[in-house]
């Protein structure tokens, strides 16, 4: 196991391109939001510390402890700079989040908000500076995921905290759509941009995870993957974004109770609907372009003339099984084929009916083997079959099947032969090595005579069957 604060960066410890950008982005905008809400409590300009809503301010405390996290998030992504520093500030988060929560239950005075005077919250009962309860609880659970995250530990651990940070936070925002104008602070468990930062950090944090469970979807390279990176944040803030709107349509058309109602369910069934369509669009897009790209792999491994196999497709097979020899023993033979006399077929009837011949030569190779032979067009009258599973006597006996093909086949202008040689694969063979042994095969059949199947010496398949 890596140790979380080695100084060498490894696969495990360095956060992949993509990943490090969004977790980079996050913290810059915890830094950024954070910066401002502490420039507008030393400068005491009130609207900068609200950030995004209109009645609640995020504390000077909560701000400070946000960018302690995003300095640590920006340190995990660096790990192999600053990996102690990392883990330090994710236990600063933790110790603020503990030391206010204490100051709650225990009724102490810990000192920790005294910098930060809180005139407003003071006069709403609250003790100046201190973050609420439900903000202390979430920096523990945020701390908590950084430290694990940082650590490299209990990664169920950690996806479970983000989730409940991410409810914590999506929910939060929800309710300060719905009391949006409406005054109601205390409603919320935590402050609108509160909730904001915390759904940024965990997310900040929950990319650098190594991804486990249902999680692995967003890093596999599927159309799931492409649905979950475009859905998930659409369908997170979904419910937030549409408390915003019917609130603010309910103030500004002056709904009633009912109507609201009403307008939940049915912009509800919308946003479900919209979801639905739009992965039903996904599915559909990447289906044609999965056809497509089949199409172009069929045109790429397929030769014009005869439909077969070609060259290309002829080289990958071959390369498949060898492997598979190699590794399984799992043995195949293959026969080679050259048209005779073609020079003089072509000579005498022409280039066009010389094709026609490569043609029928096609159709008679893939008539006669199994679906799982592999019958290519090697090269000019050049022809081979791959026979996976078959020794010797099933190569004879295939080899025997397609003389008799071009025996009994009537020909456009006079009967054309075939010679064939048969080799058989061996463990330690390359690609080169076999084509040279059916070669050396073939060229017996032609100095045989012609028209016969011949292995590697010269026998006649006619007089081995
Ligand atoms: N019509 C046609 N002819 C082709 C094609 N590819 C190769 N050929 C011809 O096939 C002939 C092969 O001739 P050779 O290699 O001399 O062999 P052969 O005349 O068949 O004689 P043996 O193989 O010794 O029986 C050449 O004339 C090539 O032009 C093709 O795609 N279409």
């Amino acid at each position: 196991m890596n140790s979380p604060l080695s100084a060498e960066p490894t696969a495990a410890s360095s956060p992949r391109g993509g990943v490090a950008k969004i977790a980079q982005i996050a913290a810059w905008v915890m830094l950024v939001v954070s910066a401002l809400v502490l420039l507008g409590w030393w400068l005491d300009v009130p609207a900068l510390t609200r950030v995004l809503t209109g009645s609640t301010r995020m504390k000077a405390i909560t701000a400070t402890t946000f960018i302690a996290n995003a300095v640590a998030l920006l340190g995990c992504v660096r790990r192999e700079r600053i990996g102690i520093a990392c883990v330090l500030l994710n236990l600063l988060v933790l110790v603020f989040g503990a030391a206010s929560l204490l100051e709650y239950t225990a009724n102490v005075d810990l000192g920790i908000d005294h910098l930060f005077a809180d005139p407003e919250a003071f006069a709403q009962g609250n003790p100046p500076g201190r973050m609420s309860q439900m903000t202390a609880i979430a920096f523990l659970l945020l701390g908590t995921q950084g430290l694990l995250v940082s650590l490299q530990r209990a990664p169920r651990l950690a996806h479970l905290l983000a989730g409940l940070l991410l409810s914590l936070g999506a929910f939060t925002l929800t309710m300060a759509g719905y009391s949006y104008r409406m005054g109601v602070v205390q409603v919320l468990p935590v402050s609108a941009p509160t909730a904001l930062l915390l759904i940024v950090a965990t997310l900040g944090w929950l990319v650098l995870q190594r991804p486990m469970g249902i999680m692995r979807v967003a890093y596999a390279d599927s159309p799931g993957t492409v649905l979950l990176r475009w859905a998930a944040i659409p369908a997170l803030l979904m419910p937030p974004l549409l408390a915003i709107a019917i609130r603010a349509a309910e103030h500004l058309l002056g709904w009633s109770h009912a109507e609201v109602v009403a307008a939940v369910g049915y912009l509800s069934g919308v946003g479900a609907c919209s979801m639905v369509i739009g992965m039903a669009w996904l599915l559909h897009h990447l289906d044609h372009q999965r056809q497509k790209s089949e199409r172009f792999q069929d045109a790429a491994y397929t030769d014009a003339l005869t439909r077969l196999v070609n060259r290309r497709g002829f080289d990958e097979a071959i390369d498949r099984l060898l492997r598979g020899h190699r590794e399984s023993d799992h043995g195949f033979t293959m026969l080679m084929l050259d048209l005779d006399h073609f020079k003089r077929f072509n000579d005498d009837f022409g280039h066009l009916a010389g094709d026609r011949a490569l043609q029928i030569t096609g159709e008679l190779l893939r008539a006669a083997v199994r679906p799982q032979d592999i019958a290519a067009r090697f090269g000019g009258e050049e022809f081979a079959v791959i026979l996976p599973g078959t020794d010797m006597l099933g190569a004879r006996r295939t080899a025997q099947r397609l003389l008799d093909a071009f025996h009994a086949r009537e020909w456009p202008n006079r009967p054309v032969t075939v010679s064939i040689g048969i080799a058989n694969s061996h463990p330690g063979d390359t690609s080169a090595t076999l084509i040279a042994r059916a070669d050396a095969a073939l060229y017996a059949a032609k100095s045989g005579g012609r028209d016969r199947a011949c292995e590697n010496q010269v026998i006649t398949v006619s007089s081995v069957l």
